[in-house]
């Protein structure tokens, strides 16, 4: 049987200051994954690059029998068509769209008319999510937990097949964070998408991720799918 998820990613980044050699493989059958490892490590540099954001990444992508990378078979999806859900470490919501309009985003060509399947998804997510009384807000006006949800579903608008979250609580003061990871284990479990998160947090690990593998300066040092 085809892993869930299948990565082996070769990456080189250079800047003035340095050069940085990504080599990551792994496989996992998780729903959750989480990517753990010290600062720099290349934890982002992998979602990334999966999510087809690094011209030049080599190596393969797969989910179950779906390739998005195989560069040695001449694969290379663009990031579009990969059909991956990003949130960022920061939410990185569209500062000057509504929740609702930020929800739109990605499922939608600008300029033309709004299918009602997509407003319906849109108001489905919504309220799944518990934001429908946001719908018109804009993203300076949602608290931390608010940007969260407004975050995460619109990274799940689209159906994508995999999910990557990048900290996804690191934006958070302690007691906020306790009580949205909680809810963040919860809505994960209801959607079911293939999922690899980074955090560096073990409580994040313990409630969000089944299995585990660990980066340090670049290479996949461990990996532990006892969790489940
Ligand atoms: N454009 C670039 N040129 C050169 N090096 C880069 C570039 N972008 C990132 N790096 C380096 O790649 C390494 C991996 O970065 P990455 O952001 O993937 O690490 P990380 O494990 O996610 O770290 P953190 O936990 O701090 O977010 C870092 O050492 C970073 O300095």
């Amino acid at each position: 049987m085809a892993a869930l998820l299948d990565i082996d990613l070769h990456v080189a980044l250079h800047s003035d200051e340095r050069d940085f050699a990504l080599h990551a493989r792994f496989t996992t059958q998780s729903m959750r994954t989480a990517l753990l490892g010290p600062s720099g490590a290349g934890k982002s540099t992998v979602l990334l690059a999966v999510a087809g954001l690094i011209p030049g990444a080599r190596g393969h992508v797969r989910l179950g029998d779906t390739t998005l990378l195989d560069t040695s078979a001449g694969v290379d999806l663009p990031a579009r068509e990969r059909r991956i859900g990003f949130v960022f470490q920061d939410y990185a919501l569209f500062p000057h769209m509504t929740v609702a309009q930020n929800l739109l985003f990605g499922m939608h060509r600008l300029g033309a008319a709004v299918p009602a399947s997509t407003t319906a998804r849109i108001d489905e997510l919504m309220r799944q999510f518990g934001i429908e009384s946001l719908a018109r807000a804009y993203p300076r006006h949602l608290s931390g937990g608010q940007k969260q949800r407004v975050a995460l579903a619109r990274a799940l608008a689209p159906n994508p097949r995999l999910l990557l979250l990048d900290e996804p609580l690191s934006a958070l003061d302690t007691q906020l964070r306790t009580r949205l990871r909680a809810e963040l284990a919860q809505m994960l479990d209801r959607v079911q998408v293939p999922t690899l998160l980074v955090t560096h947090d073990p409580h994040d690990v313990e409630a969000l991720a089944q299995s585990t593998v660990e980066l340090d300066n670049g290479q996949v040092v461990a990996a532990d799918s006892s969790k489940g």
